[in-house]
């Protein structure tokens, strides 16, 4: 019996360099999932859930396919949220894998998402987790997934994107709240934080663990240009 076909909500499909985390610079294919649980006040891809709709739907041997006509060696499945499919997420990560065509394969994930049944039936080494953790600026920070913070591996990252002085308290109020093996990353909002500022607090407060996370893409493009 051949097994079902897998369909999945599509925004777009594209080669850049990754523009943020410990890969940022590396030529990267991006895997981007239409539809989010979430609705952050800064979100920057609001044309990756309604009211926009997807560009179109693909099965997974369709994304695979369209993924590997590139030749980059890493992956960044991203959105909206790429988790929000649950199984058919997993299926994908796993097909994605299963090409043995990279060496890296990130899933940025916004928080919201229990990640145990993914780290539990995800066993390839190369695939890692960027978690976001939401704080007060996004108004979503009662969905965060507290749980995850003690999943997450020493290969994974955790993002926490820094709108105001608030935000930057809350970063670090978790930090120390929740243990993680995860590498800490703090990005400033692109529009009310600064880069300058937000380095001399981290200098200030002496979070020698925290590694600056700037958006390359933004500065090297047009902030609001899409597929770069
Ligand atoms: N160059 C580039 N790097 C990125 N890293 C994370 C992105 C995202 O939208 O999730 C992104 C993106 O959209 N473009
Ligand atoms: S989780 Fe990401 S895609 Fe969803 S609303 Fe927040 S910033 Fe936008
Ligand atoms: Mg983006």
């Amino acid at each position: 019996m051949s097994s079902p076909v897998i369909k999945l909500p599509m925004v777009e499909i594209f080669e850049t360099v990754e523009g943020e985390g410990t890969r940022a610079g590396f030529p990267t294919v991006f895997v981007r999932l239409f539809g989010c649980n979430l609705r952050c006040t800064w979100c920057d891809t609001k044309y990756s859930y309604p009211p926009a709709e997807a560009e179109f739907v693909m099965s997974v041997d369709e994304i695979v396919s369209k993924a590997t006509s590139f030749g980059a060696k890493h992956l960044c499945l991203t959105g909206g949220e790429p988790l929000l499919y649950g199984d058919k997420s997993a299926a994908l990560i796993e097909a994605l894998a299963g090409t043995g065509r990279y060496e890296d394969i990130h899933i940025e994930t916004n928080g919201a998402i229990e990640l145990e049944p993914f780290i539990r039936r995800i066993t390839s080494p190369n695939v890692r987790y960027i978690m976001d953790y939401k704080l007060p600026d996004s108004g979503e920070e009662d969905k965060m997934a507290t749980a995850n913070f003690a999943l997450l591996r020493k290969q994974d990252e955790l993002k926490f994107v820094i709108g105001s002085d608030r935000d930057f308290e809350a970063a670090k109020a978790v930090l120390e709240r929740y243990p993680t093996a995860a590498l800490p990353l703090f990005s400033p909002v692109w529009e009310t934080m600064p880069p300058a500022k937000l380095v001399g607090l981290m200098l200030e407060h002496g979070l020698s663990h925290v590694k600056l996370n700037m958006q390359l893409h933004k500065i090297i493009w047009d902030p609001a240009a899409r597929g770069v």
